[in-house]
């Protein structure tokens, strides 16, 4: 079968090589265009020596890209300039946005949080929320799937089927949240020097990061009512990887087993959504480089209330990974195909 021609925009990004990365193995693509903005001109192996031996097209600008015979495009830019990019592409390509442009379902709530007015509201009303375990139907027949962010991949996998269940307080959730500096795009940053977070924990956001908004959301359409929750992140000292610790207040006398039991039966037929094996908790290094989310669940000392650990790779499930498994979906391919890596441990 003739492989599908892709396009990545923001391939000199980190969603957007580790999607390059992902795609050159995966039996269904082929790499058609890779655009960048600073980077465009150079090889990607200039760009990414890791790259440098697979046979990839030069980094060129958006609008010198030949879209005719490509059929899908995944994008890799900084939120607030995918919309304006997306809008114009040709109308024949499906589009997979790993950034937050097409999120959020309500446009004065994306107003109030990425500060300023949507320039693509007619594609926004019919993106689908790309959160792949929990949308497949949608995305099957989707032209612009929104991927979510790394840290409501994370908290959603696991808190939509206890909420769902009616077996936690949706209007009372904790999460503590942690990610890998590669979280925070390539970009220079003060923020991510080595001297500034290559040695310390710091949290950031406190009370105010963008993805408390898509977290409430998607909790919301699963629960019914409107919540807030209280989600704090962490910049760690690892380049990859993200562990969200989420504290829940049991409802009508349920137990840390009852949600236990709750999560292996709607994820039973999954391929990479695992519970810690007996005895482990999950770690960002049984996650690292693969597709995979685990999850563990622990009874809290606090009477009736749970402890929800969930980790992924940012950079594959909580971006790249997941929009390849989205494609798949979107192409009628096997859900997991190119997507079979193993965890990299240790
Ligand atoms: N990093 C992560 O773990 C995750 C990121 N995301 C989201 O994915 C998107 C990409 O993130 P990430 O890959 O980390 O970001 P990077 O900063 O690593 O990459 C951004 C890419 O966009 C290009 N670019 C930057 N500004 C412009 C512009 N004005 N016009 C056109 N192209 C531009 C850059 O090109 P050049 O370098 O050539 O200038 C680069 O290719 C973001 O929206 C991010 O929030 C989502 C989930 C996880
Ligand atoms: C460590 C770090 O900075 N992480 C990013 C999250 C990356 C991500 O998923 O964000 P998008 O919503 O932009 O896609 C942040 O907190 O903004």
């Amino acid at each position: 079968m003739a492989r599908i021609k892709i396009g990545v925009i923001g391939a000199s990004g980190y969603t957007g090589s580790d999607l390059v990365r992902l795609a050159a193995c995966h039996p269904g693509m082929e790499i058609a265009v890779l655009t960048a903005n600073s980077h465009a001109g150079k090889a990607m192996a200039e760009v990414f020596p890791h790259l440098a031996h697979l046979k990839l097209p030069t980094l060129i600008k958006n609008e010198e890209a030949d879209w005719s015979k490509v059929e899908a495009v995944f994008c890799g830019l900084p939120h607030a300039t995918s919309q304006a990019v997306i809008r114009e592409l040709p109308k024949h390509l499906k589009v997979i946005d790993m950034s937050a442009d097409f999120r959020l379902r309500d446009a004065a709530v994306y107003e109030k949080w990425y500060g300023g007015a949507h320039q693509a509201l007619d594609l926004q009303k019919d993106a689908v929320y790309g959160l792949t375990e929990h949308y497949r139907d949608d995305i099957k027949t989707a032209r612009l799937v929104a991927c979510p962010g790394c840290y409501p991949t994370a908290v959603l996998i696991m808190l939509l089927p206890l909420v769902k269940a009616g077996l936690i307080d949706a209007s009372d959730l904790i999460i503590d949240a942690k990610s890998g500096v590669s979280g925070a795009g390539r970009s220079l940053k003060q923020n991510v020097l080595f001297c500034e977070a290559g040695e310390g924990l710091s949290p950031y956001g406190v009370a105010s990061h963008r993805h408390s908004p898509e977290i409430e959301q998607e909790i919301s359409r699963a629960g019914g009512a409107q919540v807030i929750v209280n989600f704090t992140p962490h910049l760690i000292p690892m380049s990859r990887g993200e562990l969200c610790t989420s504290y829940a207040k049991l409802k009508g006398g349920a137990t840390a087993a009852d949600c236990v039991a709750a999560l292996e039966k709607h994820y039973k037929d999954e391929p990479f959504v695992f519970m810690a094996p007996k005895g482990v908790m999950p770690s960002t290094q049984y996650v690292r480089g693969s597709n995979n989310v685990m999850l563990g669940v622990y009874a809290d000392r606090v009477p009736g209330r749970v402890i929800l650990i969930s980790t992924l790779d940012n950079l594959v499930k909580g971006s790249a990974g997941q929009a390849i498994q989205n494609f798949n979906l979107m192409f009628g391919l096997p859900e997991s195909q190119g997507l079979e890596q193993v965890a990299l441990f240790p």
